[in-house]
């Protein structure tokens, strides 16, 4: 038996795996996201604990032999949030999490001040991106700065409360900008140009590897036989890949999370940082991918749901005519959060357009699931110039569960678009899978396989047809609101 578990944005995902791979149980823990000012994105970091526990209980409660029996423990997490310790190990302040907009300017900064963090990270400066929060706190909150000791990410965070250890691990630890990317190592020369050192860093193992056992407390809290190994886990992307089997060069998947992100593996480090494109290093020794990420997917489903008054997603979902997709007069930018692929651009701001009297709340829920497939199609334009051009992608995340917006998404992409068994629980199931190769010393290949294919949505070609009309008049948006929309001033 192994856990999975997945700090998501939106919730806390606990999942509970067998020997054979088969799910025996789920359990999910809600989360809120503050947004004290626009552009601003925080968690508090005990919010996340009191969902592992909540979660982790549950399963205990339902399931106490196969909780007893649990050997290995993989742990998976949203990207990039800034986690501070003081001396004692307190949290700072609130994380500032992956879709926080505030450091733009420190961004510029720091491309400035070390012309070569390009070529150390593979990857521009990105508001959202750990360095660049931590420049900011030491701008706008120095007392905070100077009472940092470590900064850890969400899933490491909890690890230190599981273990008691420091420990990250590359998949994860690319996304602060801090890693050498290519050597799969802290950066002193990033670090340094944040007033930062390799004492403020936990130390780094592989995803696949064992970072600590289960402390004692927690081992009799679940009745535990023994204390389960705890993997060094991966960042949220990559272990939704680890989860579907994506660990070999050209595989590649959509994630219609709280973000959404075109994923594809590489066989090595091939930064290409044009147009927003992410280089960060894979959950699996000597494997890397690339990536285009947008701020806003599933949770802008979320967002014209409470808008519309509607009880739930799926609910808004099903209200929608399917026919009327590619026929939709409303246009949707879908940038709630600013955008990173490809305009890397934290001031830009969502916006209808075509509005009309005839508009009705299903309109906009159809024009929210078209805009964030053309904004998924731009990634899959800047992955293509930088050389990765998948034939198919799987989908995974909580947005894979609508058939209606894999078939739009499959029409944008002009993609078939897979689903797979298990797709729609994200990085937990990977976590356990990693977990699980800690525990046993197991080959990442063996375990890692592909579940299997559920469906094949193949892209309906008059829809195609359609939405290539659709995706030109999409992408004027952008250039002609720059300067008209944007964020909020004070
Ligand atoms: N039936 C559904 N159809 C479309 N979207 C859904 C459905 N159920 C849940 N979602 C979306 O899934 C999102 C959560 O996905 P998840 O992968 O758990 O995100 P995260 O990992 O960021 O917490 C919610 O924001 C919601 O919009
Ligand atoms: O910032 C990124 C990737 O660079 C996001 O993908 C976060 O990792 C959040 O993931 P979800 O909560 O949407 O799964």
């Amino acid at each position: 038996m192994h856990l999975g578990i997945d700090i998501g944005t939106s919730s806390v995902k606990t999942v509970l795996v067998d020997d054979d791979q088969r799910v025996v149980a789920v359990a999910e823990h809600p989360l809120e996201v503050s947004r004290p000012h626009d552009g601003w994105s925080e968690q508090d970091p005990a919010d996340w604990w009191q969902g592992i526990l909540a979660t982790v209980d549950r399963l205990k409660q339902s399931h106490p032999a196969e909780i007893a029996a649990v050997r290995g423990i993989g742990l998976s997490g949203q990207m990039h949030g800034a986690t501070l310790l003081g001396a004692d190990d307190r949290v700072l302040r609130p994380c500032i999490l992956w879709n926080d907009g505030r450091s733009g300017a420190e961004c510029a900064e720091l491309e400035a001040k070390l012309p070569d963090l390009v070529r150390i990270t593979g990857n521009r400066a990105m508001p959202g991106f750990t360095a660049p929060k931590l420049a900011w706190v030491a701008r706008h909150e120095p007392d905070i700065f100077a009472a940092t000791r470590t900064v850890l990410l969400p899933k490491d965070y909890v690890r230190l409360l599981l273990t008691g250890e420091k420990v990250s691990e590359p998949s994860d630890a690319a996304g602060t900008l801090w890693l050498d990317t290519g050597a799969r190592t802290w950066s002193p020369e990033v670090l340094a140009a944040t007033g930062l050192d390799l004492s403020h860093m936990p130390r780094l193992v592989e995803g696949s590897e064992p970072s600590g056992v289960l402390r004692k407390e927690l081992v009799e809290r679940w009745g535990m036989a023994r204390a389960p190994v705890v993997a060094g886990g991966a960042g949220d992307n990559a272990a939704g890949a680890v989860g579907i089997g994506a660990i070999s060069a050209g595989d590649a998947f959509v994630s219609l999370g709280t973000s959404g992100v075109l994923w594809v593996t590489t066989d090595a480090f091939r930064p290409n940082p044009a147009r927003g494109v992410h280089a960060f290093c894979h959950a699996v020794p000597g494997t890397w991918h690339q990536m285009g990420v947008i701020l806003a997917a599933a949770s802008a489903l979320t967002w014209v749901t409470r808008l519309v008054g509607a009880p739930g997603e799926a609910e808004l979902v099903a209200r929608i005519d399917p026919a009327r997709a590619g026929h939709n007069p409303v246009l949707f930018q879908p940038y709630l959060s600013g955008e990173r692929t490809p305009h890397n651009d934290p001031d830009a701001r969502a916006a209808f357009a075509g509005l009309s009297h005839a508009t009705g709340p299903e309109d906009l829920a159809l024009a929210v699931l078209e805009g964030v497939a053309f904004a998924v199609r731009d990634c899959l334009d800047a992955l293509a110039e930088a050389g990765s051009k998948p034939a198919a992608v799987a989908a995974i995340g909580g947005g894979s569960r609508s058939d209606l917006w894999l078939g739009i998404i499959a029409a944008a992409l002009d993609l078939p678009v897979h689903r797979l068994a298990g797709g729609d629980l994200g990085g937990a199931f990977g976590a356990a899978r990693l977990g699980r190769i800690a525990a046993d010393c197991a080959d990442p290949a063996v375990i890692a396989t592909k579940p299997p294919v559920a469906a094949v949505i193949e892209p309906d070609r008059g829809l195609a047809a359609r939405y290539g009309d659709t995706l030109g008049r999409y992408r004027a948006l952008y250039p002609a609101l720059k300067g008209i929309t944007g964020r909020a001033t004070a």
